[in-house]
């Protein structure tokens, strides 16, 4: 057992999904996996194993923003020896050709937190980026089942709530879309020699004002589901 997981060594997978909202790690073990054993209820925030395919993966839930994502991947990492890390979360999209519904790989992660000057000092703008086989799979999974997606740098912002930020200028920097998690996911990724990759589902638009209705959220992470499923 770690700090703020409940799991014996063994108990976790070697592979994990890792999406901010525990009820979507619930809907992912009871819908995708079978022989499902939950491991984790520290905080609500639960943690299941189980097969996929007759492949071991687990799901393990991290709360929202930087800080909190960041003690359940220390701990997957450092306590339970994961090596396969793929973020399934929603993101609001921010490019003119991104739109609802739609999946988002996030290949690089931007990031207005301190956690990379933090590490390496104000010298240094270090770039956290997925996993080059993951990234390559899921991408090909994704055109050959038709989906609609996109591949680029993504926005992982300290605030949900941020009107500080120049937003327009990272659209005209090629950003697709914000979320909160991604670049500390990819940073400790590095430290620690593990494999990670963001996959996003846009469940609103930041310019368009586009939303979806929670029924078409669940449709669409079914398509981020099964391709973070499929990676390998
Ligand atoms: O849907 P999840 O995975 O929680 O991700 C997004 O949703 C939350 C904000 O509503 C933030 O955690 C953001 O990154
Ligand atoms: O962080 C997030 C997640 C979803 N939608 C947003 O606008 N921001």
């Amino acid at each position: 057992m770690s700090t703020h997981i409940g799991a014996s060594k063994g108990e976790i997978a070697e592979k994990v999904l890792l999406p901010g909202d525990p009820l979507r790690a619930k809907y992912i073990a009871e819908n995708f996996l079978t022989d499902i054993n939950r491991y984790n209820e520290i905080r609500n925030c639960f943690g299941y194993t189980g097969l996929y395919k007759g492949e071991r993966v687990s799901v393990q839930a991290t709360g929202m923003g930087i800080p909190s994502i960041s003690i359940y991947v220390n701990e997957l990492i450092q306590e339970y020896d994961v090596q396969t890390l793929i973020r399934v979360g929603t993101a609001g999209g921010m490019g003119s050709d991104v739109h609802i519904r739609d999946v988002v790989l996030g290949q690089a992660a931007s990031t207005d937190s301190s956690i990379v000057t933090n590490t390496f000092g104000p010298g240094v703008n270090f770039a956290p980026i997925a996993d080059y086989g993951l990234l390559s799979q899921a991408a090909k999974i994704a055109e050959a089942e038709g989906m609609k997606w996109h591949v680029g740098n993504v926005l992982g912002e300290d605030r949900f709530y941020n009107d500080e930020l120049d937003k327009q200028k990272l659209i005209d920097y090629g950003i697709l879309a914000t979320e909160m998690e991604s670049p500390a996911l990819y940073l400790l990724a590095a430290k620690f020699h593990r494999r990670a990759l963001a996959i996003l589902t846009i469940s609103n638009h930041l310019v368009t004002g586009e939303e979806t209705t929670a029924e078409e959220r669940q449709t669409s992470f079914n398509d981020m589901i099964n391709l973070a499923l499929q990676v390998n």
